[in-house]
């Protein structure tokens, strides 16, 4: 490794291991964030929680090719190791494809709750995170692991993924969701594939979070899920337009509204429970060539988001 560095960098699950038998015995708390590296500010509130929860803290990174599709960005994938290290290191500041029918060996799935959302669209994406993730919590043996809201799919299969294999390390609720991390300006989610975007498409890419905060807003007034969803749809088309006079191709890949249990799609007619049922409004919206992905959990978070620190 020729990153110079004061954080230690294990390359070896061996070299992993030893460390973590001494935690171990030292009988000291280690918090795990696992990342693809392109390290931005909404991994370091992921890491800065840890920090405060945990005596210890890993972060792993690592592009795992399993939940990249073949037409998907595994070659190009921002790759920034030694960036990565010095963000680290100042915790004060906030090419092969896999071709899934043919892989051997074990995997994980975690059935009825991959196919929905992200999963309709990236149809092998949640097996490779869930096997990846499987791995990496039998190595690194976390007490506590965080993970983003903005992959809020992601977070909750992987919660209930702990619960149902029993896993020790983390227990489900010891699997904890930050709120995403947002442009302080325009509310963009911060992604390490916003570094794709072009200047244009940049300035652009803020209407997607406009446009899920206007079904919020409908929902919550009373709107049908058909008619909310429909008023976002409106506006992106409206962005649509525009951006086609300056050069830029934005398409909506989806809008939808989830149950935040069972990930099944809202009824068309269905407005909001009383009681504030928690559903996620996610979506994915292309600029260009960058695939932008948000959400927002509409009602009750309770249970679901960790608690602001
Ligand atoms: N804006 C954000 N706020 C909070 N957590 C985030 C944010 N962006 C990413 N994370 C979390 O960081 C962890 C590692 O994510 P990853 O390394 O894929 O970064 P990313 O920015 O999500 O990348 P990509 O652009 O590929 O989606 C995940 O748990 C993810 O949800
Ligand atoms: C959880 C993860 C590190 C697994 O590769 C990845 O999907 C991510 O960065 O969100
Ligand atoms: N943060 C999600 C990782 C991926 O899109 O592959």
């Amino acid at each position: 490794m020729s990153v110079s560095t004061r954080i230690p960098v294990f390359t070896t699950i061996e070299d992993y291991r030893l460390w973590r038998d001494k935690a171990f015995e030292d009988k000291k708390s280690v918090g795990f964030v696992p990342t693809m590296g392109a390290l931005h500010d909404g991994h370091l509130f992921l890491v800065k929680r840890s920090l405060a929860e945990n005596e210890l803290t890993v972060v792993s990174v690592f592009v795992n090719p399993a939940q990249f599709a073949p037409h998907e960005d595994l070659a190009t994938y921002p790759r920034t190791l030694p960036h990565d290290l010095s963000l680290l290191s100042n915790p004060r500041i906030p090419a092969h494809r896999q071709d899934v029918a043919q892989q051997k060996g074990t995997f994980v799935e975690v059935k009825g709750y991959g196919e929905q959302m992200e999963g309709r669209s990236r149809p092998a994406f949640f097996r490779g995170v869930a096997t990846v993730v499987t791995k990496l919590f039998n190595i690194i043996q976390p007490t506590n692991a965080y993970f983003g809201q903005k992959d809020i799919q992601q977070a909750l299969l992987l919660r209930r993924l702990v619960g149902d294999l029993h896993l020790p390390h983390p227990t489900p609720n010891r699997l904890h969701i930050i709120p995403t991390a947002r442009d302080p300006i325009d509310g963009l989610a911060l992604s390490s594939r916003n570094a794709y975007l072009t200047p244009t498409e940049r300035q652009r890419a803020p209407i997607f979070y406009a446009a899920l905060q206007e079904v919020s807003r409908a929902w919550a007034t009373g709107a049908s899920k058909r008619e909310a969803v429909r008023r976002a749809l409106e506006q992106l088309e409206v962005a649509k337009d525009e951006g086609e006079k300056h050069g830029v191709e934005i398409r909506v890949d989806y809008v939808e509204m989830n149950d935040s249990d069972t990930f099944e799609e809202v009824g068309d007619e269905q407005v909001q429970r009383p009681d504030g049922a928690p559903v996620i409004l996610s979506g994915a919206v292309w600029f260009g060539r960058t695939r932008l992905i948000d959400n927002i959990i509409l009602g009750n978070t309770d249970g679901i988001i960790a608690e602001p620190k």
